[in-house]
């Protein structure tokens, strides 16, 4: 039996249909990917294909990572394909051919950040203030320009006779210069430039188009303006192009993908094959049914409906909760028990949310009841400031010109260089049109600076004597090295506060980071090293052989499968969103519903839907119906009746009439609001590369007011004896025998216990 034989008639018409443009138009779990995977390997195996002519491309490195290893199980090795995402495979072009469009192959990519930082930048230069004009507005005006391919001179002439237009195209014309200036790029830039290079130099364009042949993009659906005449011009007139992906799971409209791409590829490709699946081998037919009920309600989609032949399932677990603490504690628990009874691992479960703000109070449970997780995004890894601090060495290692970075270190540890020293030779460089770091080694000449130039020379030598070792030193070795040099660690072990600790800590992962990079690559190099850093989505942090709870957004949530999911916070004003409720038209709540289409396809096996009637959003209490997408679900697939409306609809959306539970209204003090990080008891915190914005928590005051033996009063078990008290590295756990809710251990700073 080969192993097209698993495939049904459908899928095996989308492996074997090698050439010409094919779309697969299908639902989820249909085995679009897995399609992909197997016209690869039969490219391979059967026609004889060079895997060196085949280019595949996806959204994450997490799916590009599994598609790849599905490929390589099937065939063996296929090293030469490129099977990544966009970014990457811009990263590459660009690193071979960008000074064909004025950069140096060595550019930097900027993140989040860095773009902030340099809109913050210009604004004060401009006069621009941003308590008018947001920065996040400018960038995302940027953003979206560059989605849709127009230049700074394009928005500019768009922009005649719009006062406000007009001042975005001179800060978006602005920020390209400087960029440009620091030979970077951002993440758009990387899709944007390469169109650009294409299109400036057909003989590099002709070069890839004769060496890709077969061309495939996975989740198509969300590509973008941008990223669609990338593919068009790489599949050139051979028009080898397969696009695979779901009109219903479109939810990236707010990042400019454009679902027109999908709709249209007939009309750019009049002789392409479309095929269609219908056959879902992922869930349950109750499953199925609520998503089909569900995505129905969408107008203006081609329609199609998923069935199984593995049976109704268990029927679709819903719960109301009072309030959303109620409901973390019921998520928790029941995850809990599924591990207890052994039906089931940690990892097989998946906690959803519309907001990563909701992630919070999800953890606070998880950490009391000991229960292993990541959260998936947040505040990523390289986002400490530990971290940006050492990378910006290494980036000023390897390319000076990057002065963003330049001025991040020049103080740290502390030099004694003034901001007006900054300033002084932040104006030579400019007048001269040279790199920061460049007038720095001229220090000698700028003549306003004076005595402060003689503090500049020895970072200089620094970073010279870094770069020749750089020659004769493994990368470890280096980065080793600049945490010696600088004093980095010694510093921050001189620092009482915890923090600092932690800080410690992330620095040694880095270092692990560094040393497994150098391992697993047989050319490592410093340029490399830093390119994977910058291109690590938020999933990637994942670690697959890790037994946790997956706390994550449903938009990152996308393509993956899991065995029991829970979508929380399905209430109207949550999910759908406040925004999209108000919103004028019903695109926007289409947008929402395809996304709760994601968000209920994920599930293998069950699928536990919750909401609570009250909740804390940016410190209000709101009271929420349930959603009304919970509403289209016909009720016989829910385990349970759609509650009556608790309050009159006026009342909802609106701060309450009726008096909350005191716990509920108290706002939250600044301590509480404070990030935090899993507590070193549970497991968590930053264990593998690109992780988890573990946030920290569970922060002790110091001991608390009452001891064993002692009674105490719980919001919600009631009274109780203390029978011990444990601390632990970030606080004290708590034994407490509820007389009514029994033995329960928690710790101190979640608990919330009232001596009596
Ligand atoms: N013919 C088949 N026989 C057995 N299992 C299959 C078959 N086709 C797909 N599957 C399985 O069904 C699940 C869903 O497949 P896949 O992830 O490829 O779907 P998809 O259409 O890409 O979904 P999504 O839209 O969510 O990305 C996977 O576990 C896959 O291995
Ligand atoms: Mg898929």
């Amino acid at each position: 039996m080969s192993i097209y034989d698993t495939l049904n008639e459908q899928q095996k018409q989308g492996v074997f249909t090698t050439e010409g443009p094919v779309l697969l138009l299908a639902g989820a779990g249909s085995g679009k990917t897995r399609v992909l995977t197997h016209r690869i390997a039969y490219l391979i195996e059967e026609m004889g294909i060079n895997p060196y002519q085949i280019m595949a491309i996806t959204f994450t490195n997490k799916a590009a990572g599994e598609m790849k290893e599905r490929v390589e199980s099937l065939v063996g090795f296929a090293d030469s394909a490129w099977i990544t995402t966009f970014h990457s495979t811009c990263v590459r072009i660009l690193r071979r051919y960008i000074d064909r469009i004025g950069y140096d192959t060595n550019f930097v990519i900027y993140d989040a950040d860095d773009q902030k930082s340099v809109i913050k930048d210009i604004c004060k230069r401009l006069n621009v203030d941003t308590k008018v004009l947001k920065e996040r507005t400018v960038l995302s005006a940027i953003s979206s320009a560059k989605d849709e391919l127009i230049s700074p001179n394009e928005y500019s002439l768009s922009a005649a006779g719009d006062y406000h237009k007009q001042k975005i195209a001179a800060l978006y014309k602005e920020y390209q210069q400087t960029l440009k200036k620091n030979n970077a790029v951002d993440f758009d830039d990387l899709i944007m430039k390469t169109v650009e290079l294409f299109k400036d130099c057909p003989d590099v364009l002709q070069s890839y188009q004769n060496r890709f042949r077969y061309i495939m993009v996975d989740e198509y659906q969300d590509t973008n303006s941008a990223q669609f005449e990338l593919i068009r011009l790489l599949a050139g007139d051979r028009h080898n192009l397969c696009v695979v992906g779901d009109d219903d799971q479109s939810i990236y409209k707010f990042r400019g993908a454009n679902i027109r791409n999908i709709l249209d590829f007939e009309k750019y490709y009049p002789e392409a094959a479309v095929i269609r699946l219908e056959q879902n081998y992922r869930s349950t037919q109750n499953v199925l049914d609520a998503a089909n009920a569900v995505i129905r309600n969408n107008i203006g989609r081609k329609e199609k409906s998923l069935w199984t032949d593995q049976g109704a399932g268990e029927r679709i677990h819903f719960r109301q909760f009072d309030n959303a603490y109620e409901e973390a504690e019921f998520v928790a628990d029941d995850v809990a028990r599924k591990k207890r009874n052994g039906s089931y691992q940690y990892k097989d479960c998946a906690v959803l949310y519309r907001t990563n703000a909701q992630a919070r109070l999800l953890e606070e449970r998880f950490i009391v009841e000991g229960i292993p997780y990541d959260v998936v995004g947040g505040v990523n890894f390289y986002s400490r400031k530990e971290i940006k601090d050492l990378l910006a060495y290494l980036k000023t290692i390897d390319n000076g010109r990057d002065d963003l970075s330049v001025k991040r270190i020049i103080n740290i540890p502390k030099r004694g260089i003034g901001a007006a020293t900054i300033a002084e030779v932040q104006d030579y460089a400019d007048e001269k049109g040279i790199s920061f770091y460049d007038a720095l080694k001229q220090a000698d000449e700028i003549s306003t600076i004076g005595r402060s130039g003689a503090k500049l020379k020895p970072f200089v030598d620094m970073i010279k004597v870094f770069r020749s070792k750089l020659q004769v030193y493994t990368l470890t070795d280096l980065i080793k090295d600049i945490i010696e040099t600088t004093g980095y660690v010694r510093d921050l072990e001189a620092d009482s506060e915890e923090e600092a600790q932690t800080r410690i800590e992330n620095i040694d992962e880095l270092v692990s980071k560094v040393a497994s990079y150098e391992e697993t690559h047989d050319e490592p190099s410093l340029s490399e090293f830093l390119e994977e850093v910058a291109l690590v989505a938020d999933i990637d942090g994942v670690d697959e052989d890790d037994d946790r709870v997956l706390l994550m957004t449903l938009h990152s949530a996308k393509g993956l499968e899991f065995s029991q999911v829970y979508l929380t916070g399905m209430e109207d004003g949550l999910f759908p969103s406040y925004m999209s409720i108000v919103a004028d038209g019903d695109a926007e709540i289409e947008e929402e519903r395809r996304l709760a289409y994601v968000g209920i396809t994920r599930a293998k096996k069950e699928l536990t839907i919750c909401c609570a009637k009250m909740r804390m959003i940016r410190g209000e209490t709101q009271y929420n119906a349930v959603s009304r997408f919970v509403k289209e679900i016909p009720p016989e697939l829910l385990d349970n009746r759609m509650p009556k409306p608790a309050y009159r609809d006026d009342d909802l959306l609106q701060p309450s009439r009726t008096k909350p539970a005191a716990v509920l209204t108290k706002k939250r003090t600044a301590a509480e609001n404070k990030p935090y990080i899993a507590s070193a008891g549970t497991k968590m915190g930053i264990s593998s590369f690109g992780s988890l914005g573990i946030t920290k928590g569970g922060n002790a005051a110091g001991k608390p007011d009452y001891d064993a033996g002692d009674r105490v009063s719980h919001i919600k078990y009631g009274e109780g004896t203390v029978l011990a008290m444990e601390p632990g590295p970030r606080d004290y756990k708590v034994t407490v025998d509820f007389d009514e809710a029994g033995q329960k251990i928690m710790y101190a700073g979640f608990a919330k216990l009232k001596k009596l």
